[in-house]
């Protein structure tokens, strides 16, 4: 069964409250700008959710995930990965998630309309799972510049990136166990971003991609 998911012993460790045992770092602390072509940029912050295990755990658990189907051509396929979206006036599935908000919204000072809105949430549950090359472009983030913060907890999984216009080498960013990338500035227009399917045996990640308001 391919959504069966087992607690690493690590997980075990922090306790059977999978709402307790965890913390965000300074964000300004071992923070890296990465400045891309087309005035984009990056934010990589390693390790920034500690006691990402148990949050992975209960996002796992707790969630109430969906299956998608996509219609290509004359064909219905089932998109590679399990969803689930949360606005902003709904609670959301765990209090590191809502932490994550303010955070970023504290240390880019973002004004009201920039403010992170939404949390979209990808569990890939191994190797087979993925998300093809793409930029997140509807709404607003179509013609402005937008922030989205992307939190990954589990096993890591590549998110890589290359310029729309074809130009240079494709950048790759092994994301997991609490790290967070920032795409800002023209990204998600002059970029495009994918998660690559990987025949090596990988565990399960859940991303948590954090938009402003209109933004997918
Ligand atoms: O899982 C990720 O890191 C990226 C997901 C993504 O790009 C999206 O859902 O738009
Ligand atoms: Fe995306």
């Amino acid at each position: 069964m391919r959504t069966a998911f087992q607690p690493s012993l690590l997980d075990a460790a922090e306790g059977p409250d999978t709402t307790e045992g965890w913390s965000l770092g300074a964000l300004a602390d071992g923070l890296e700008r990465v400045d891309l072509a087309h005035g984009a940029w990056l934010d990589v912050r390693r390790g920034w959710l500690r006691g990402s295990a148990g949050v992975m755990a209960h996002l796992v658990g707790t969630v109430p995930w969906r299956a998608e189907e996509r219609r290509m051509y004359d064909r219905v396929v089932t998109v590679p990965r399990l969803l689930a979206w949360y606005g902003p006036e709904e609670p959301w599935p765990h209090p590191a998630l809502t932490a994550a908000r303010e955070a970023l919204d504290a240390h880019y000072g973002l004004p009201a309309p920039q403010r992170v809105a939404s949390a979209g949430l990808c569990w890939y549950r191994d190797g087979r799972d993925g998300v093809a090359w793409h930029g997140d472009r509807i709404g607003r983030s179509r013609h402005e510049d937008v922030l989205v913060g992307i939190l990954s907890v589990g096993e890591p999984r590549a998110l890589a990136l290359r310029p729309v216009d074809g130009g240079g080498p494709t950048l790759r960013f092994p994301l997991g166990h609490g790290d967070l990338l920032v795409m800002g500035g023209s990204c998600q227009r002059t970029w495009d971003h994918c998660v690559p399917k990987t025949a090596r045996p990988v565990g399960p990640r859940i991303s948590v991609q954090l938009r402003p308001r209109g933004v997918a």
